[in-house]
């Protein structure tokens, strides 16, 4: 069953409410995603990324269209898709142990007392935080919270991990750990991942593919470059391969060249709307 698609995506829209009248963000989003793939969502800022992850999610609403999780339409929030933000969202008054422990307690399976510190423990050791369980979120670094929030999402086996810039707060070498770490961990555990980046090199690596979205509004997919390397991946030997370069360079034209171009167009079109909406409400 690995190679059954089990998430889909189709034709997904959504409008927000301006006062200017409804700003169409993402338009005819089709994607189709295998059980344990890892995908990156990359695209210029504002063009849709969050909003894509936040309907998968369950948090919005599409307007159009709609998300299918194994047979059943996404509606809502649900443990089985849960999501880590770029800014660690930890409880400050509890612990390591506690966060972790409360989003298990959450997931009730009817785990025992012993079993439920068993798999808290057993998480906390998967993203290298034994050694800090007892510590507060303020006296830890932005790196470890991260690692705490990442192994508060794992706690609650999620059928699908949303990751929202996880890494994107953090300096090069802890980003660079970090990123390990998330490799490791979906070598073993197989989950599928959504993720959003910025960086290229970090989309690369860590993916199997690319989606590539075009500027907003009206925002959509616009290219997938499938990653065809081989796990697990390290990147220093990376850096000297050509499907490497040439995975990272057709990322990298996408964005600065075909999304330039595109992006005065979207500009206009934006502007054509804002100019009808400004002679309607003129109007009324
Ligand atoms: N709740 C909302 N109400 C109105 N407009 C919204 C709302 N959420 C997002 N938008 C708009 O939808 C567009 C897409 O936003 P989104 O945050 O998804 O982009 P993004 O690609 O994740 O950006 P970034 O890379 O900067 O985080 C933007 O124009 C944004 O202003």
């Amino acid at each position: 069953m690995k190679n059954t698609p089990h998430l889909e995506l189709t034709q997904v829209g959504i409008d927000f409410p301006t006062p200017k009248g409804p700003f169409t963000a993402l338009q005819n989003v089709n994607l189709k995603i295998k059980k344990g793939e890892f995908i990156s969502l990359i695209g210029h800022s504002g063009c849709g990324k969050s909003t894509v992850l936040n309907i998968v999610a369950g948090l919005y609403q599409a307007t159009t269209g709609g998300v299918i999780l194994d047979s059943k339409e996404v509606n809502e929030p649900g443990p089985e898709r849960a999501v880590v933000f770029q800014n660690h969202s930890l409880l400050p008054w509890l612990s390591a142990y506690k966060n972790v422990e409360l989003a298990v307690k959450q997931t009730q399976k009817g785990r025992s007392k012993k079993e439920i510190k068993e798999w808290v423990e057993h998480n906390l050791e998967l993203v290298h935080m034994s050694h800090a369980a007892d510590k507060l979120p303020a006296e830890i670094s932005g790196g470890m919270k991260q690692r705490v929030g990442i192994a508060r999402a794992l706690a609650m086996e999620p059928k699908v991990l949303l990751m929202d810039e996880p890494f994107g707060a953090l300096d090069a070498l802890t980003r660079a750990h970090l990123q390990d770490s998330v490799m490791e961990i979906h070598a073993e555990l197989g989950n599928t991942v959504i993720m959003i980046t910025h960086d290229v090199d970090e989309a690369v690596l860590l993916s199997d593919r690319i989606v590539m979205m075009t500027n907003g509004p009206e925002a959509t997919i616009g290219e997938i470059l499938p990653i065809e390397l081989e796990r697990p991946r390290n990147r220093i030997a990376l850096a000297d391969d050509p499907k490497y370069n040439h995975y990272r360079s057709e990322v990298l034209k996408f964005l600065y060249e075909k999304q330039r171009k595109v992006e005065s167009v979207s500009e206009h079109k934006a502007k054509k709307v804002q100019d009808k909406n400004t002679k309607e409400t003129d109007v009324a």
